[in-house]
């Protein structure tokens, strides 16, 4: 980390400045640029803190920030990518015409959410808190201006649909850049998520990438850097649970969330000491690590139950089903690369290690009573019996014994009967439990709607097959819904409401938005010749054809004026 750390990482600086809550959003400070070099910028700090006696008032601290920082976002310039195409081949496979023009405004949309770094950011990364990458990248949208290590796996794979594979190869080469450089893959494009990954797809995106081009060489010369990342998360992040290995979510860095450091210092107050303070960050940090932040899902009561709020968040003592199983789909992945490549040695190293991690996913995280995979807490050494869609996640990267998948089938679907996962119009929601955290009940991600509709989809029976087909179409239509009404595209979604868009946590809820459009196209290509908007569930079907203008929808923009905004 350069000499900034001391600003937009930690210290009295941030400290000051994010608890006199100058900007409505804490992620606000933490990414305007620097007038001054830091050092210039701390100095004038202790002299400014000397000169107030160390008690500054508010107004004095916002006219601090006035002359030393400037606008947030300003070392991006909005970049048009140079593969986009106006009418990607998988507009073709969309039938109804109205899911199509959709399909088309998406594809615009790739052309707002591309980023790229102004020269200065690479001459001079210690005046701003983004890391410097090589090449343009697609962002989320919203508050969100920066690369985000998940999110970038749906957005490359729509990207990819869209036959934008430059794009796609640029930002998988700034990923694979960034574990030379930095070791791993930090949670955002920001230096003050230094501390924490994301749920490490990155040996997927290769994969994508190489399905779709048939480069294997891709793959084959970033081998080193796949295992390198591998083993970081192997050496980082493992527990023991009933004699296996396994892996948790986990955070290197000290004190609270930089971009939501007032939040975190106001829930650490009921702890008493310094040390359960500190604790506290951390399990927060690990569950912002996950990509659920923040859930019932990370806490852990004195009862041994999930019921809580975010002073109960236990997510270091919790094994995640995703991440063991999306690390058994790197060890799995690495072994084909390392096939194609002849490397036999080395495929037989990664294949063993895959089996390592199936075997403790099958007798830690397997449920034979549930009939599904379940989080298992190391505090109290039991299993935890909520409803998270990750539960699910084995099925999409198949990290099961094949020959078991009939019973698995059968335990599964019966698992989804009784949690009535079925009985939702706008989407399966995330967990059961509501919390009023943006990663509980009723919300609906993207990128949870596409392990369980792919996982439904590669367990290959037919009860399991029709299930995804129609909980894959019903979110195409319930996106497009939304849509029809608003012109947004959402970060999430509300599984109570067809059309409904979620809320809840700490922020607004963000449009844009890049994993939402990039499984949207995926699915508008896989689905597009079955699926049809009349008959829609819960919304009527366009009473008039949308027609695309300057990338505008007409028919939402009626909609919209007609005082349909939900903002
Ligand atoms: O600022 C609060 C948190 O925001 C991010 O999390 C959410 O947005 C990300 C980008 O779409 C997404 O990857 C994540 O799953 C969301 O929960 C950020 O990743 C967090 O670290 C941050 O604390």
């Amino acid at each position: 980390m350069n000499a900034n750390g001391q600003i937009y990482c930690y210290g009295p600086l941030l400290h000051t400045v994010q608890m006199a809550k100058l900007f409505p959003d804490s992620k606000t400070f933490v990414d305007m640029k620097l007038k001054a070099s830091p050092e210039t910028t701390l100095e004038d700090f202790d002299a400014f803190m000397a000169s107030k006696n160390n008690t500054p008032t508010r107004d004095e601290i916002r006219e601090f920030v006035d002359a030393h920082f400037g606008e947030k976002g300003t070392e991006l310039d909005v970049w048009t990518p140079t593969d986009w195409v106006e009418r990607p081949g998988f507009l073709d496979l969309v039938h109804d015409p109205d899911l199509r023009q959709w399909g088309m405004d998406l594809n615009n949309i790739w052309r707002e959410l591309g980023r790229k770094m102004k020269e200065d950011v690479q001459k001079n990364p210690q005046y701003y808190s983004i890391i410097p990458v090589p090449n343009p990248v697609i962002v989320p949208g919203g508050r969100f201006i920066e690369f985000y290590y998940w999110d970038s796996y749906w957005i490359i794979r729509g990207l990819l649909h869209s036959e934008m594979t430059n794009t796609a190869r640029g930002m998988i080469e700034n990923f694979l850049n960034m574990v030379q450089r930095i070791g791993f893959i930090p949670n955002g494009g920001r230096v003050y998520y230094w501390g924490r990954s994301q749920p490490p797809l990155l040996t997927a995106m290769v994969k994508s990438y190489v399905d779709f081009t048939k480069d294997d060489l891709f793959a084959i010369n970033a081998l080193d850097v796949l295992e390198h990342e591998f083993e970081y998360f192997i050496n980082n992040h493992t527990v023991q649970a009933k004699g296996h290995n396994l892996v948790a979510y986990r955070d290197s860095s000290s004190g609270p969330r930089p971009e939501s450091y007032s939040e975190d210092v106001e829930t650490s107050e009921s702890f008493d000491t310094e040390a359960a303070k500190e604790d506290h960050y951390s399990e927060l940090k690990s569950a912002a690590e996950s990509g659920m932040d923040f859930s019932s899902r990370w806490y852990i009561n004195e009862d041994g139950t999930n019921v809580g709020n975010l002073t109960n968040a236990k997510t270091r003592s919790i094994v995640p089903v995703e991440l063991n199983a999306i690390l058994y789909w790197n060890a799995k992945m690495i072994a084909e690369f390392h096939s194609k490549a002849g490397n036999v040695e080395k495929m037989t190293e990664y294949e063993t290690k895959a089996q390592k991690i199936k075997e403790a996913i099958q007798a830690v995280l397997w449920n034979e009573e549930a009939g599904c995979w379940l989080d298992y807490d190391l505090i109290n050494d039991k299993p935890r019996n909520y409803y998270v869609s990750s539960n699910l996640s084995p099925l999409w990267v198949k990290a099961y014994n094949i020959s078991d998948s009939e019973k698995i089938s059968a335990s599964v679907l019966k698992y989804i009967e009784n949690n009535k996962l079925d009985t939702f119009p706008g989407g399966v929601p995330n967990t059961l439990y509501q919390t009023g955290e943006q990663w509980d009940f009723p919300n609906v991600w993207a990128p949870m709607q596409y392990i369980l509709v792919e996982g439904l989809d590669n367990l290959g029976t037919p009860e399991a097959k029709e299930l995804s087909q129609r909980w894959g179409q019903r979110w195409v239509k319930s996106n497009f819904e939304a849509y029809r009404e608003t012109l947004a595209m959402f970060e999430k979604y509300d599984a109570e409401k067809f059309g409904g868009h979620g809320g809840g946590g700490e922020y607004g809820v963000q449009t844009g938005f890049g994993w939402t459009n990039g499984v949207i196209i995926e699915w508008l290509a896989k689905y597009g010749r079955q699926i049809s908007l009349s008959g829609n569930t819960g919304g009527a079907a366009p009473s008039s054809r949308i027609i695309s203008l300057l990338g505008v929808t007409a028919v939402a923009l009626v909609g919209a004026l007609a005082g349909r905004f939900i903002w």
